[in-house]
């Protein structure tokens, strides 16, 4: 499902946030990604995301190197991958149901068949109800889980989360650890940054630990 090869990153003011990284993620495996602060979760989920592109190294997605990627197929790659992160980028003048049916837009279907997506998307998330709203009216916790509702709604392989729980009390996020669980049984692959170490041991999954931009444990 992917895999990295001898990636590292330095940012263009010289700090080198990754340094020969090495590291495959099978087909439905979920996957935890710890390590301190600054260690470099971010940078290496930017760079599946290509939010971010590595200094060198090659990363593969379903058997394609997406550094050869022609710029023009970079929104499609992104949207068939769930990105979720801490800073949910929601646009705020428009409604909760919008906002969860915008990459469903972009993927062309027409918004007479994406009702149901967008409503069971929201379900997932114990959203239902609140499409009219805006995402100002909802708590930084209900914005998050509209952040997530977005990402499954095209129903992804592979799901990207950087800190999914950071604003959520320690029920929520235990709810959304049980759903991400769910999703692996039925193949979905995922990787997620946390530090939350409770929720990690609970879990009992892989972890990849970084320190300093190295890859210090991977099992
Ligand atoms: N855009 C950037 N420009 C320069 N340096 C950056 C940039 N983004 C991150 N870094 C640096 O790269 C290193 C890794 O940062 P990264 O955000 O990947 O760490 P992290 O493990 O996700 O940290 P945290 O747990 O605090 O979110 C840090 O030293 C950080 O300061």
């Amino acid at each position: 499902m992917l895999e990295l090869q001898g990636v590292s990153k330095q940012y263009p003011d010289g700090q080198v946030a990754l340094d020969s990284i090495d590291l495959s993620l099978g087909e439905g495996e979920m996957a935890f990604l710890t390590g301190h602060s600054g260690a470099g979760k971010s940078t290496l989920l930017k760079l599946i995301a290509l939010i971010e592109r590595p200094s060198q190294g090659r990363i593969i997605v379903n058997g394609t190197d997406i550094g050869r990627l022609p710029r023009g197929h970079i929104p499609y790659y992104r949207q068939n991958i769930g990105l979720i992160f801490q800073n949910v980028q929601l646009l705020h003048d428009r409604s909760v149901f919008d906002n969860v049916a915008l990459p469903l837009l972009i993927q062309g279907f027409s918004p007479r068949d994406l009702g149901n997506r967008v409503r069971a998307a929201l379900d997932t998330v114990g959203l239902l109800g609140m499409e009219g709203k805006a995402p100002v009216q909802l708590s930084g916790g209900e914005q998050q889980r509209v952040g997530i509702a977005r990402a499954l709604v095209v129903r992804p392989r592979l799901i990207l989360a950087d800190e999914p729980t950071g604003n959520l009390d320690p029920e929520l996020s235990e709810d959304i650890m049980g759903l991400f669980g769910r999703f692996n049984e039925l193949g979905v692959s995922l990787m997620i940054a946390t530090h939350d170490i409770d929720l990690i041991t609970r879990l009992n999954k892989r972890r990849i630990v970084l320190s300093r931009g190295l890859l210090e444990a991977s099992a």
